[in-house]
């Protein structure tokens, strides 16, 4: 009887590999981000990535930066965080103590909508814009709704 392996990647790393490679279906130039909402029972729940309203031809609206609203490509992006949670097809009450793995810190309209569905736990790659307005206002959320957060670095 050969012996089992027991190198087998976590359940952190395996969910964050998939927010990864949900990452990788982003058109943004310059930010693609990737979220998988698993559940206290290690299951899948749902995944998203950072793109335009599917109804909506990406090609009619800018992927830059302006400063006119109207021309800027955040005025149309749903951010991953708020993909994955419209994605997921169950009941929403199931969202409740799950984990959001997120290729990068949640800004804070998306830590409301974690916050109105119960998320518990926050698992991030990068947090390239702390410190932030923004980022600040999620910290602060997030601390005050008692969601955890913490960083974490894939193997290779
Ligand atoms: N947590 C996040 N989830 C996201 O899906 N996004 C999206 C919105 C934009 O499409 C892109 C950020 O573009 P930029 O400002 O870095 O060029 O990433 C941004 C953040 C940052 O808080
Ligand atoms: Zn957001």
């Amino acid at each position: 009887m050969p012996d089992k392996r027991n190198d087998v990647i976590t359940w952190d790393e395996f969910f964050m590999r998939v927010a990864v490679a949900a990452q990788l279906r982003s058109k943004d130039p310059n930010t693609q981000v990737g979220a998988c909402i698993a559940d206290t029972n290690h299951r899948i729940l749902s995944v998203g990535y950072n793109g335009t309203p599917s109804a909506l031809n990406d090609d009619d609206f800018p992927w830059g930066v302006s400063d006119d609203p109207l021309l800027d490509k955040h005025s149309y992006v749903v951010h991953a965080e708020a993909n994955a949670v419209l994605n997921y097809r169950g009941s929403l009450k199931d969202l409740n103590h799950a984990t959001i793995y997120v290729t990068l810190f949640p800004c804070h309209e998306c830590a409301k909508i974690l916050a109105q569905v119960g998320i518990g736990e926050v698992v991030y790659l990068s947090d390239k814009y702390d410190g932030t307005e923004s980022n600040q206002i999620s910290k602060r959320i997030l601390d005050s709704c008692g969601i955890s957060y913490r960083g974490m670095s894939l193997q290779s």
